[in-house]
């Protein structure tokens, strides 16, 4: 009978021969990232690594093994190339990002963008934000905001990115890769929604209900108790309101905000219809420069990976490995590439913070492209 105590004595024997092995190949890498700092060599070279698994997994006796060993060097060698990024970092040649800190974000005497019309929630987030000075107009598509800001003919627009019910605003996403805006801050508002008709309606005429998407997402329950009606999608919660107050029919309801009904001279028919009581929309303030606030505390990137086992995994290793706490993830198909997806990650942090600096530089040098969407 073989002795636990006895082959766990000698498997303890063999680890502190592995991690002294690994304290030397470390101490080896670190004079590899000397060199690449002298010579300004990139510190993720994929031929090498590929060649380095190769040989390693050659060395093994089964196909186990070999699994095992393929996994164990990917490892070694991404640690390899973290502590590179952090010398690179210390030293000073991390590089510059394309980023200016500013002390604030200027909130009055600018021009401001929201999608929708008068009433709308964005115009609610964008009156919260900005101060009561400035110029604003509103467009019909999330996509004439966004140019609005490209072309310069406004300095800041509001736009919807996360509903707390609904989830995310995917359009949104892709509309941050398309065009050259950056994010500078966010407004959260709560969005109690109500059912609005004409003055003089009742509920029991109601045959027909406008809102946006995720506006009729957002009370589920509360429709499904009036199975019969139907539910007319249309881009934003108060161009709803404003088609019911417009079409003069009691058989129509907008669901939308308490301004957005008194905005169009409408009646509250039914209140408290949403699922959740605390249900609020995220906006992010967006401009064409990149600024970014000296204390701001978040980040959003984006970055597409190829479609291999375990890429996901190397990119938010840069992530933990520096610390940093991320707060969200998603993933957008990238377009005319089937099954293919691009990432967005939050995570807290500055881009003046030499963990986040090291944590971008990885991610930029291994994925296949990286954007900076915004640190408010
Ligand atoms: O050989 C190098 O250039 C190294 O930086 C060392 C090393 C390794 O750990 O083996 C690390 C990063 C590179 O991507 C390739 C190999």
């Amino acid at each position: 009978m073989v002795d636990l105590k006895e082959l766990r004595d000698e498997i303890d024997s063999i680890d502190r021969q592995i991690v002294e092995l690994f304290e030397k190949r470390m101490d080896i890498c670190q004079k590899v990232a000397e060199y690449k700092i002298r010579t300004g060599k990139k510190v993720f070279d994929r031929t090498r690594e590929q060649a380095k698994i190769d040989t390693v997994k050659g060395l093994t006796r089964s196909e186990f093994n070999r699994h095992g060993i393929e996994e164990l060097f990917q490892q070694i060698m991404a640690m390899s190339r973290k502590l590179q990024y952090q010398l690179l970092e210390e030293n000073g040649v991390a590089g510059r990002l394309p980023f200016i800190a500013v002390d604030e974000i200027e909130r009055s005497k600018v021009r401001v963008v929201y999608q929708g019309v008068e009433g709308a929630y964005s115009q609610a987030a964008m009156k919260q934000y900005f101060s009561e000075d400035i110029t604003s107009f509103h467009v019909e598509q999330w996509r004439d905001a966004m140019e609005a800001i490209a072309e310069g003919s406004a300095d800041f627009a509001v736009l919807p990115i996360e509903n707390s019910t609904a989830g995310s605003v995917n359009d949104m996403y892709d509309l941050l890769v398309e065009f050259e805006n950056y994010i500078v801050g966010e407004q959260i508002i709560r969005c109690e929604h109500k059912l609005l008709g004409l003055p003089g309606a009742q509920l029991s005429d109601i045959q027909r209900v406008y809102s946006h998407p995720q506006g009729l997402s957002q009370c589920k329950p509360f429709l499904e108790e009036h199975r019969g009606w139907k539910q007319i999608p249309l881009e934003n919660t108060a161009v709803a309101a404003k088609r019911v107050a417009e079409e003069g029919d009691k058989s129509q309801a907008a669901i939308a905000s308490a301004f957005a009904g008194e905005q169009f001279g409408l009646q509250v028919l039914a209140d408290k219809i949403y699922l959740n009581e605390a249900n609020s929309t995220r906006f992010i303030i967006i401009t064409n420069q990149r600024i970014f606030r000296k204390d701001a505390d978040k980040i959003s990137i984006c970055f597409e990976q190829p479609h291999t086992s375990g890429s996901l995994y190397n990119m938010l290793s840069h992530i933990i490995y520096n610390n940093l706490n991320m707060t969200k993830i998603e993933s957008r198909p990238i377009e005319k590439r089937n099954w293919e997806y691009r990432f967005f990650i939050d995570f807290e942090g500055n881009l003046n913070d030499s963990a986040v600096k090291n944590a971008l530089r990885g991610i930029r040098e291994e994925a296949k492209n990286m954007k900076i969407l915004g640190n408010y």
